[in-house]
């Protein structure tokens, strides 16, 4: 037998492929057969190359030139229905469903929340800066988080809008009021991160005075390796993480001694504190594992630092090309608060000028604007599949799932069709909320089903006081930030993508 190998030095080489051939072929007729059991199929985006290769370098270039959004609508012209948001893609060996159809978003979030999860990859990518938390866990563990976490977020809680006001009055004096050029989004990210570390650990950064201080550097820093080793998945042990580990080495040091401190207080106390941090308020609970109460932390400054900045960048770059909403938003403002006294929560609620204000970025700019889930099990999703793109399509588990809150929220065929009171989905129009709500399902920034944002009152309220307080000293706000080009980026999080320089005119005062 194995003189045969010898005489024939191409036999063995050619036995092993052609036996690599069969196992390919035998396993993607048994993975068609059990797919074709559960449902259909969703059309398919073509790739010319193998594993997809052709696909993998388009995302790749997308995703450097800023322009995500326009390979999604790539995949989406594969399908033939053009009301069907949904495709699927192989891509090394994987099949990958996109989809920015209501109906398979509200399925993944919420009635078949059980079927789809962040999945074990996303667990492990991030387990070194996120640990066990709310973010990066499925089922019982993200249930107890969830638990621990949102009673935290309670209205009582986020109706103290101390810790605002301390850190937007230091942000307002970095604004010259002459309309001088200034990168509010530089300014804002600076913000939010003093206001959390305030919320949350009982201290505040102080970023907005210290702009190098090396916590804010090495958040940064550890954010931007966790982007990439989140997107390279399969290859991402070819990522260098020397300044990724050498952030988090930077973050631990700052948040351990608060930890600590906390920890040597007992729990009877720390329940009649007045005033209590996030911390103190989870110290409170019991809980006294330290490396929980810093995943917890860490994930919940994560969650809520950036989205926040990115929303009130997005709308002051609007707001500084459009002076109409701006004498609207002002109007409004003075007539229920006048020119100096600090809103209340309820003053924020009943605003309803502003309230549109903030829900029309969000819909032009959702904070997440794609999204990932995996099959934890065989399943469906209910839309998309068959050739007239309505059929339920089969979802083996494994699979994963990306959809997209900006593509959907873009889709024209989503909303009424324009009219005198209702301007083109691009624009942005804060009216449009007047007279309208989105259908259900439509409109995600925050998500839905039970892992929807829990920090959504919180980041509404903060966004809400930021604006009213600014546009009370300020009247005018000058728009120096250049038309064309990408104006976002979206490493996780949507960005502008070059910051957004504006001028602020502080009002006369006498
Ligand atoms: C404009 C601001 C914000 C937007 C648009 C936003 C949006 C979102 C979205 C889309 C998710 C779902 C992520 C996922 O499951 O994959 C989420 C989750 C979360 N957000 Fe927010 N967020 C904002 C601000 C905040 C703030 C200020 C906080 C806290 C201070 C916060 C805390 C959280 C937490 C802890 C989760 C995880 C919830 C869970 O998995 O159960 N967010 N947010």
């Amino acid at each position: 037998m194995l003189d045969h190998f010898f005489a024939h030095p191409f036999l063995f080489p050619l036995l092993l492929i052609a036996s690599s051939c069969l196992y390919l072929v035998i396993r993607n007729l048994l993975e068609y057969r059990a797919i074709t059991k559960l449902g259909s199929f969703a059309p398919r985006a073509h790739s010319y190359l193998p594993f997809g290769v052709d696909i993998l370098y388009r995302t790749i270039r997308h995703s450097h030139n800023n322009t995500d959004i326009d390979f999604w609508e790539w995949l989406f012209a594969w399908s033939p229905n053009k009301h069907s948001k949904t495709v699927e893609v192989g891509l090394a060996r994987q099949r990958w469903i996109f989809t920015a159809d209501p109906g398979n978003i509200k399925a993944i979030l919420a009635t078949q929340f059980q079927d789809f999860g962040k999945g074990k990859r996303f667990h492990e990518d991030w387990k070194p800066f996120l640990g066990d938390s709310i973010f990066t866990t499925d089922g019982q563990q993200w249930h107890d988080s969830r638990q621990l976490i949102r009673p935290q977020f309670a209205k009582n809680r986020i109706a103290d809008l101390e810790i605002f006001e301390r850190h937007v009055e230091r942000l307002m004096n970095k604004i010259g009021g002459r309309g001088e050029e200034v990168d509010i989004a530089a300014l804002f990210y600076r913000f939010t991160l003093d206001s959390a570390t305030d919320y949350l650990l009982g201290k505040s950064v102080d970023s907005l005075d210290n702009p190098h201080a090396e916590f804010a550097s090495a958040f940064a820093e550890v954010q931007k390796v966790q982007n990439m080793i989140t997107r390279s998945g399969e290859f991402n042990a070819l990522i260098p993480k020397g300044t990724y580990w050498a952030g988090l080495k930077i973050i631990n040091a700052f948040v351990e001694p608060f930890i600590e401190q906390v920890l040597r207080l007992n729990v009877s106390y720390l329940k009649e504190k007045t005033n209590p941090s996030f911390l103190d308020a989870l110290a409170a609970t019991g809980i006294r594992d330290r490396n929980a109460i810093r995943d917890q932390v860490i994930a919940v400054l994560l969650a809520g630092r950036d989205t926040t900045a990115g929303a009130l960048s997005f709308t002051f770059q609007e707001l500084s090309a459009q002076p109409e909403i701006v004498r609207k938003l002002r109007r409004e403002i003075l007539d229920k608060i006048g020119a100096s006294k600090p809103p209340s929560y309820e003053d924020l609620k009943s605003m309803p000028y502003l309230q549109h204000v903030m829900n029309e970025t969000l819909r032009l700019y959702p904070s997440v604007p794609f999204n990932v889930r995996q099959a934890l099990c065989d399943t469906t999703l209910p839309t998309g599949g068959g050739p007239d793109g309505s059929q339920p399509i089969g979802i083996l588990k494994g699979t994963t799932v990306g959809y997209s809150a900006i593509c959907m929220q873009r889709r024209e065929d989503l909303y009424p069709p324009p009219s005198a009171d209702f301007p083109t989905v691009s624009k942005y129009s804060p009216e449009r909320w007047d007279k309208w709500t989105p259908k259900t399902w439509t409109y995600l920034p925050f998500n839905g089903g039970p892992r929807i944002c829990v920090g959504q009152q919180f980041a509404l309220t903060e966004m809400g006081y930021t604006i009213v307080r600014i546009l009370q000293r300020f009247d005018r706000v000058s728009k120096y930030w250049q038309d064309g080009g990408a104006q976002f980026k979206s490493e996780v999080i949507l960005s502008p993508k070059n910051g957004v320089q504006v001028g602020f005119w502080e009002r006369e005062i006498g």
